[in-house]
């Protein structure tokens, strides 16, 4: 699928203007985008990113493209960025790569968030990807079980949840952030709306992964083509 998403990554670059600050995304879709954006610059487009991981900063870098400085961003113009699933009203689940703290806190700042995936990621219900919380490691325990009620009780019909694992085998997976990922198996999201409050509820979640009225255009990525969807949000 990596030229559907490199359709999608090519499709994006067309929103992409001179002096915009852009906030830039993590993943395999969002990495492919900086390789182009970076060929972009190098042919003299002007832009600054604002990271939303660690990774993602190292591979902007490494594309060429500057950084502002964490500490001084005033604006974001446009955000790209993948997603795990989108569905018809363009909410999303992110976090399969452990970003979505930042991410939403990118997303959230920004003028204009897009999204691209390819085609695998449009879903009619959200919920089959398992849905990622990101939380305080301190009493785990608890939290997971608040997470876990907080899932069934918004109509989730499943809720069970796994602490994801870093993949050296050295333990619990540690985000940029300092935080823990518990990956919900949610099997269906029937209210997103309502499971992104119910979680945001819980004092030990920092974020979860329901990214809600935040994309204001998908691009899909198809094989030989990109489709490009956008919403109008009152601003
Ligand atoms: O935490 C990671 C992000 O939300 C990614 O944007 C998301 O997981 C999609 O990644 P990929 O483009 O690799 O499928």
């Amino acid at each position: 699928m990596t030229v559907a998403k490199e359709n999608a990554a090519l499709a994006a670059l067309e929103f992409v203007e001179d002096g915009m600050v852009l906030g830039l995304g993590s993943g395999s879709t969002a990495e492919i985008f900086l390789e182009k954006l970076g060929d972009k610059v190098a042919g003299g487009l002007k832009v600054s990113g604002v990271p939303t991981s660690q990774r993602t900063a190292d591979c902007a870098r490494e594309a060429g493209i500057p950084l502002l400085d964490l500490d001084r961003v005033e604006r974001i113009d446009l955000t790209i960025d993948g997603a795990d699933e989108v569905d018809q009203a363009f909410h999303l689940i992110k976090g399969g790569g452990a970003c979505l703290l930042r991410e939403k806190i990118i997303a959230h700042a920004s003028k204009r968030m897009l999204v691209i995936v390819d085609d695998r990621k449009m879903v009619e219900t959200l919920g089959e990807f398992a849905l990622p919380v990101e939380v305080d490691p301190f009493c785990l325990g608890l939290t997971a079980q608040h997470v876990y009620d907080a899932l069934l009780q918004s109509g989730c019909k499943d809720g069970q949840t796994t602490l994801r694992q870093s993949k050296d085998g050295s333990g619990p997976l540690i985000t940029d952030g300092g935080h823990y990922i518990l990956d919900c198996r949610c099997r269906e999201i029937p209210d997103p709306i309502a499971t992104a409050r119910a979680l945001a509820d819980i004092p030990g979640v920092m974020e979860s992964g329901l990214f809600i009225d935040l994309a204001d255009v998908i691009i899909i990525g198809e094989v030989d083509h990109a489709k490009v969807l956008e919403i109008k949000r009152d601003t």
